[in-house]
């Protein structure tokens, strides 16, 4: 099979040198000096210092080369840049292949899911999502996890779970697309929120129990646009939210902790090469609640510390204010 990827940063690098290893893969760099870099020394230096790729990973810059004769496209590109990039690859791309998402995110302004895109864009495609506590940088290097591709149809999934399945990556599916696209986008919001509480050093009952919270509002959010419960216990919801809240790796912790010890929000994101969802999403998170009449406070702090409305200390401060009342009260 012909599988092209397009986005080129430490994720998408990652799952096309997996997927390299069976199938003919393309994979599409923003940048070009970095697509020559790929094919001429099998190597992805911005994103993935120190990691070799396999040879046979091919690279170009070119998108209408990169898509013309993919038999199944996987979009890797962040959620602010995912409607931009199809759009742009809209006209070359072949009728009725499967589009994959890997983006955790949610679109600012439409409020929509990156399947919802690929389904108004590209409309008949099979839309899918790949989700999970996938940190790239361990997968790449060989450590075992698993992850869901997610899609309504499960004909669909069992063989996009039949192409992306690898050794040691273990690959599930799942037919709750929405329940298991806003695990992924939400429980980086909630990482940054645990990342501030590892800056601030507030304790690890105070970091679990911020989890363990987030993990009820990504619930409640998700089950009220149509989700189903049972996914957020499973490895889009409860297992991503673990692996992001409390890996090192994740962007979006490292940006949550530089807040809690004080840093500005435009130092720690100009001094990162990657993107952290988690910053553009919360605010699309308390819209997405105030439309379905969830309070979400976790995502309000969040989003008020992003705003420049509260500092770590005074958002820890705050939520530690909120009323206790039922655990499955909605606040
Ligand atoms: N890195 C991980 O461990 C990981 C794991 C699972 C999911 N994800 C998700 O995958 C998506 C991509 O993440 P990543 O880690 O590869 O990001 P990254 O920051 O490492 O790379 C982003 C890539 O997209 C390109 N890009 C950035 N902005 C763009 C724009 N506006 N238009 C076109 N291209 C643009 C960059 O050039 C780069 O090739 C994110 O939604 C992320 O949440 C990441
Ligand atoms: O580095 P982060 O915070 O974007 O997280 C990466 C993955 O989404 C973890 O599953």
């Amino acid at each position: 099979m012909k599988v092209t990827v397009v986005g080129a940063g430490s994720w998408g690098t990652t799952v096309a040198s997996l997927v390299a290893k069976r199938h003919d893969t393309t994979v599409w760099a923003r940048e070009p000096g970095l697509a020559q870099q790929i094919n001429d020394m099998h190597v992805n230096p911005l994103y993935l210092a120190g990691f070799s790729l396999p040879e046979r990973l091919v690279a170009t810059a070119d998108l209408k080369t990169a898509t013309e004769t993919a038999q199944l496209l996987i979009i890797a590109v962040p959620s602010h840049g995912f409607r931009d990039v199809l759009r742009r690859a809209c006209p070359h791309v072949p009728p009725w292949i499967p589009v994959i998402s890997l983006s955790k995110g949610l679109e600012q302004g439409t409020l929509l899911r990156m399947t919802e895109i690929i389904r108004e864009l590209l409309p008949g495609h099979p839309a899918a999502a790949l989700t999970g506590p996938n940190l790239a940088k361990e997968i790449l290097s060989g450590k075992a996890a698993a992850t869901v591709v997610a899609t309504e149809d499960l004909t669909v999934a069992t063989a996009l779970q039949e192409v992306l399945h690898r050794g040691l990556l273990r690959v599930y599916v799942n037919h709750d697309v929405i329940g298991c696209e806003i695990g992924g986008a939400l429980k980086n919001v909630v990482a940054i929120a645990a990342g501030m509480a590892e800056g601030l050093g507030v304790g690890d009952n105070t970091r679990a129990a911020v989890i363990t919270r987030g993990l009820a509002e990504i619930t409640q959010l998700g089950t009220a646009m149509g989700g189903e419960s049972t996914t957020f216990a499973g490895l889009t919801g409860m297992g991503d939210l673990l692996a992001t809240c409390m890996s090192p790796q994740s962007r979006n912790r490292h940006v949550g902790e530089r807040l809690g010890r004080g840093h500005r929000l435009d130092d720690v994101l100009g001094a990162m090469c990657s993107v952290a969802e988690g910053v553009r999403t919360a605010g699309v998170a308390v819209e997405l609640g105030d439309r379905h009449g969830l309070p979400l406070p976790i995502c309000h702090t969040i989003q008020h510390v992003i705003d420049g409305k509260l500092s770590a200390r005074d958002a820890y401060e705050g939520l530690r204010n909120i009323p206790a009342g039922h655990e499955a009260d909605p606040w």
